[in-house]
């Protein structure tokens, strides 16, 4: 078995990655959460607890489950790691000079797990020694974040995505959430769960400013044989879809990108927020944003390094040409009108797939839950009531590192 391949949306998954968030959210508050893409603040024991659901209800299907902060703990074992990390995470432009190499020569003295802490949880004027001083720190308040928090890690699907025998580290949309791609990017380079193994790295792990081409797991969907669907959303754009999709041609590791349009608005801020696979031949939309009518496109190698691309009238019907599927079945979000909307903001559509037909998902979206019942989808149900403050569900909080082929 090959150790990092994910052949599939909907194969045996064998081995995840999940944050379980603690630091960072016990920094979320009235005042800076909607800036740290929060709609709330969260009970933090609680969304502790409901993550612990999550985590177990994985392994009792037989997944592996590795946390972010182990993993970067780990990472900052290795000396090289650390300077490379510190250098992008405090460096001399964002702190100044003197004060960035203080910071960083008092964090790399730290035990490693406080550090890891850290550069998830953020750090504030009042945890660093008082013998610091100099003009950024004449300036800010003890309440003031030295290096921000970054909340949204708890959402591992986003900032990096593995597909077929590689991985994008992604290029993030949101300024609360660039950041998080240089942890994932030391982790990937030098933890040896990944560096002593082989894998393509597609996209996003050069030192370049990637501007408009920007690109987040949310919307990409592994559907298998060959293909690839991913949504133009509010955070992934055209721009980023086509360097992937080059990259994935050049690599031979897909033969076909879907590319799906949707509304740039936060309700559906990633494909998976409005759809997701779940069964061979079955998908869950929320229909009021995937519709018969949502634009689509083929994406294909021309052969020379570039893109052919193919317009495509009904996406139901691309997506069933690349699966060789005559009949692709849509379970849509359950209820009324108001019902519906309101389990897709709760994430009734993003449940996360743990072998054909059987998915995790938020126990709150009954009208949904009582769908796919219907449908012979089996659902896990985990309680989400303060983690979906977050605006994710099962399948935004975890990144597939392993997973069967279709
Ligand atoms: N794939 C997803 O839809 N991820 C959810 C991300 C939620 C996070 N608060 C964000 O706004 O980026």
């Amino acid at each position: 078995m090959k150790r990092h391949y994910v052949g599939s949306e909907i194969g045996q998954l064998r081995s995840v990655m999940l944050h379980r968030p603690n630091l960072s959210l016990q920094r979320l508050t009235p005042s800076n959460c909607q800036e740290l893409l929060f709609d709330d603040v969260l009970s933090v024991e609680r969304a502790g607890k409901e993550h612990d659901i999550f985590s177990q209800t994985l392994r009792q299907q037989g997944v592996e489950v590795l946390l972010l902060t182990d993993l970067l703990t780990e990472t900052l074992d290795n000396r090289e790691a650390k300077d490379w990390l510190f250098s992008r995470q405090i460096s001399d432009y964002r702190l100044g000079p003197q004060f960035a190499e203080e910071i960083r020569g008092w964090l790399a003295d730290l035990p490693h797990r406080q550090t890891a802490r850290f550069m998830s949880g953020g750090l504030t004027y009042s945890e660093i020694p008082d013998t610091f001083h100099n003009m950024v720190t004449d300036t800010h308040q003890l309440n003031d974040f030295v290096i921000k928090p970054l909340p949204n890690h708890l959402f591992t699907r986003d900032t990096s995505c593995w597909i077929y025998n590689g991985v994008s580290v992604n290029p993030m949309a949101k300024e609360a959430r660039k950041r998080e791609t240089n942890n994932l990017r030391a982790i990937y380079r030098w933890h040896p769960h990944f560096a002593d193994n082989e894998f393509i790295t597609y996209f996003g792990d050069d030192e370049f400013n990637y501007d408009h081409a920007t690109l987040e797991g949310g919307d990409v969907l592994v559907i298998g044989r060959g293909a690839v669907l991913i949504g133009l959303s509010e955070r992934t754009t055209p721009q980023g879809v086509e360097f992937l999709a080059r990259s994935l041609f050049k690599h031979q590791q897909a033969t076909k990108v879907i590319a799906l349009e949707l509304p740039k608005h936060r309700s559906c801020m990633h494909l998976d927020t409005v759809m997701t696979h779940i069964d061979f031949d079955t998908f869950s939309v929320y229909p009021e944003v995937v519709r018969d009518t949502t634009q689509c496109w083929t994406l294909t190698d021309d052969g020379h390094g570039g893109l052919r691309r193919t317009e495509e009238p009904q996406f139901v019907r691309a997506i069933g040409k690349a699966l060789g599927i005559d009949d692709i079945k849509l379970i849509t979000t359950g209820g009324d009108s108001f019902e519906a909307e309101r389990e897709q903001w709760n994430d009734a559509n993003n449940v996360l797939t743990v072998r054909p037909g059987v998915v995790i998902g938020y126990e709150r979206n009954t009208w949904t839950n009582e769908k796919y019942d219907k449908a012979g989808i089996t659902v896990l149900p985990i309680p989400g009531d303060e983690l979906g403050r977050g605006r994710g569900g099962a399948r935004c909080m975890s990144c597939p590192l392993e997973r069967d082929d279709i």
